[in-house]
């Protein structure tokens, strides 16, 4: 039977690595610091997906699981000198101390006489396959296999487990199960699993579609939302002026992408339609506090809210949406990380330049949000830019 080894079985290493290769009949042995979930998966062995729709709930069972608790180095060595592929799905924080993991891993892959070993580096972290990589080669201690790390783009939302489900390792899924990966990273063969996705070529289009459309419209409705009191994303996005908003700067976003990889518009803007349905699915219960958690890696220049509105201004477009997205990002920072205007002008000054056509625009967002601006004052606001400054 072919096996793969997954670091992090929290939602995306269950509810999304784990539930396409289950679904295959591979056999999945996760490693995880949650020694209690290591646990209770081995006592199980399997847990269920419980794909959440408009239609209903469908438990979808995983057999054939292990798991290894991190702390235990040898097994997971072990575990990895055995395994026909592996996954990470960790957090990208996390990343440096599975790479040492992994160099333990290739290590014992090269004693034993095993060949290299392909990862499917499941982050949302634009060069997450270069930090692993790094880190794991900086980490060998002697003779080892290569390693191929691969980015993938991960689309299933897959919201944080609450209490009281019916099985502690349930998770709860949307049923979207497209994972495109990058397929020239992989030194071996390339698995045939339903869902699992090889692009051949260049990877950037998809990595840029999930981060500056996908994770840039659901970060922008969570920040609105939150300040509409909206608990979850369902709610924010039937909130007719955040949807207004969000869809606006979501649009942008894609005429960027249509122009920076000369592809078609109207299947990207099709997406932005598909993804504004999708956030609505209430039976997941996603929460505007997932998705808008780590603000600081989310306002990082090449993250989803500078990182779209630079791609839309690179594109020669008008990013006015995306000017609000940004500066309800710098917003958080201000509320949640306490940075003062100063620090977010330089932070502002190094990602976007200190000439930007938009910055006006911003300034004057994030100045009357911090005055508590409500949100259909916003809306005229951008608006307002939008029809009357063609040269912005
Ligand atoms: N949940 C979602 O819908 C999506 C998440 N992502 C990305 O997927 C990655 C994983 O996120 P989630 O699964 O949501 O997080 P999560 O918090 O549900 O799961 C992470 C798991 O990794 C474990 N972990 C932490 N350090 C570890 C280590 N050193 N070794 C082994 N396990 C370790 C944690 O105990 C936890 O079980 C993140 O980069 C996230 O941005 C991307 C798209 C969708
Ligand atoms: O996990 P992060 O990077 O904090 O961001 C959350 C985003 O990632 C996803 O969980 C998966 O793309 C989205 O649902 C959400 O937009």
């Amino acid at each position: 039977m072919t096996s793969i080894v997954i670091f992090g079985a929290g939602a995306i290493g269950r509810g999304f690595v784990g539930a396409l290769f289950g679904a295959a009949g591979w056999r999945i042995t996760f490693i995880d610091v949650d020694t209690a979930l290591v646990d209770r998966l081995n006592a199980d062995g399997g847990y269920r997906v419980v794909e959440v729709s408009h239609d209903g709930e469908r438990p979808v069972p995983i057999d054939q699981v292990g798991a290894l608790a991190f702390a235990d180095g040898g097994a997971v060595a072990e575990a990895l000198a055995g395994a026909d592929l592996a996954a990470v799905a960790v957090g990208a924080a996390n990343l440096p101390q599975v790479a040492i993991a992994l160099a333990r891993g290739l290590e014992a892959r090269a004693r034993a006489g095993a060949g290299p070993l392909d990862v499917l580096v499941c982050e949302n972290l634009p060069d997450a396959p270069a930090v692993l990589t790094r880190h794991a080669t900086a980490a060998l201690a002697g003779p080892a296999v290569a390693l191929g790390a691969a980015h993938t783009a991960i689309g299933r939302m897959v919201p944080v487990p609450v209490p009281g489900l019916a099985e502690p390792t349930d998770v709860r899924v949307e049923p979207y199960a497209f994972l495109p990966y990058e397929a020239r990273a992989f030194t071996g063969p390339r698995p045939e699993v339903p869902g699992l996705v090889p692009i051949t070529g260049d990877f950037a289009m998809y990595d840029d579609r999930k981060l500056f459309v996908h994770n840039m419209g659901h970060c922008m409705l969570a920040y609105l939302g939150e300040r509409r009191g909206h608990a979850f994303i369902w709610q924010a996005v039937a909130d007719v002026e955040l949807r207004y908003l969000v869809r606006g700067a979501m649009i942008q976003a894609t005429e960027a992408l249509s122009t920076g990889y000369r592809v078609p518009a109207g299947p990207l803007a099709a997406h932005v339609d598909d993804l504004l349905a999708r956030f609505g699915n209430a039976g997941l219960a996603d929460t505007t506090e997932r998705v808008g958690r780590d603000p600081l890696r989310k306002m990082q220049p090449d993250d989803r809210m500078l990182g779209a509105y630079r791609a839309c201004r690179e594109a020669g477009n008008r990013p006015t949406y995306l000017a609000v997205a940004v500066a309800l990002g710098a917003a958080r920072l201000v509320r949640e990380d306490g940075w003062d205007a100063a620090r977010v002008a330089r932070h502002l000054d190094a990602a976007l330049g200190t000439a930007d056509p938009g910055r006006p625009l911003i300034d004057r967002a994030i100045e009357s949000l911090g005055r508590g601006l409500s949100v259909d004052e916003l809306v005229r606001l951008v608006d307002g830019v939008h029809l009357a400054d063609p040269t912005f």
